[in-house]
């Protein structure tokens, strides 16, 4: 069986001439928590764009789950969930039924499935209580959470959540971690997660991979990056001033 969920081979990404992806290699096992780290304008955007499929390489290739992007990208899309950039819904509609909505993108659950399926993905997410009211009437957080309900319908075995917690406050960080543990260990979820919240990322992730101008500058375990009398934050500082 593949160990890893994740493998980016020599990936890179060149827009008029420059290179904002450049030549990048790493691997996610399965099973991991892993943090995407840069400082502003690295290119964790750019690069998750590139593992989202929603951009291509100009040159190499990223792997799920051993299906080549290039040659098997429907099948990896399949098994990939993903929340980039705010998840965008119908405000006038329900999370019910904006989940409906999106669960037609799905057409290998029979109708029956996709019913159920909402179900899960709304308990989940703790949002059942809330699944009949108007997004509009949502917190940013329960908007996240929806997101991820979205991102779920089709059980992917590989989640990536761009900047998640970016504007929430601490009741909502604080559930979305709980949420992203909940994902990992009880529904064996692997995760890709990018922040610029250090602290965050040292609490959920076991893994984490440091990007500064589009090139691979670290990876590795979390504590290979912070010694025990270090914060992530100042490993990381540490790390992108060399
Ligand atoms: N389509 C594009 N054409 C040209 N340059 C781009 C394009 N997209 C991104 N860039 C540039 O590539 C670099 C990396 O951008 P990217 O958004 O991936 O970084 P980031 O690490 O996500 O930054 P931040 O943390 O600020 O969001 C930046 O200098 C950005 O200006």
């Amino acid at each position: 069986m593949e160990k890893h969920i994740l493998s980016v081979k020599g990936v890179s990404k060149k827009v008029r001439g420059r290179h904002l992806i450049d030549s990048v290699s790493f691997d996610v096992e399965k099973g991991a928590i892993c943090g995407l780290l840069g400082p502003n304008g690295a290119g964790k955007t750019t690069l998750i764009r590139l593992l989202t499929g929603l951009i291509r390489p100009t040159q190499g290739d990223i792997y799920i789950d051993g299906n080549s992007m290039k040659t098997n990208r429907k099948e990896v899309m399949l098994h990939t969930g993903a929340i980039v950039e705010s998840p965008i819904f119908f405000p006038y509609m329900s999370g019910r039924e904006n989940l409906r909505n999106l669960v037609r993108l799905h057409p290998n659950l029979s109708n029956e499935e996709q019913k159920q399926r909402i179900e899960e993905v709304l308990h989940i997410v703790s949002l059942e209580n809330r699944a009949d009211d108007k997004v509009k009437t949502y917190s940013l957080g329960m908007k996240q959470r929806l997101g991820i309900a979205q991102a779920l319908l089709g059980k992917p075995s590989f989640l990536i959540l761009d900047e998640p917690v970016n504007g929430l406050d601490p009741m909502g960080i604080r559930d979305l971690r709980e949420l992203i543990r909940t994902l990992n260990q009880q529904y064996g979820i692997t995760i890709l997660v990018s922040s610029h919240l250090l602290d965050e990322l040292q609490k959920i992730c076991n893994k984490i991979v440091v990007i500064r101008d589009g090139k691979l500058l670290w990876t590795g375990s979390k504590d290979q990056l912070a010694r025990e009398d270090q914060s992530l934050e100042e490993a990381f500082l540490e790390l992108v001033s060399q």
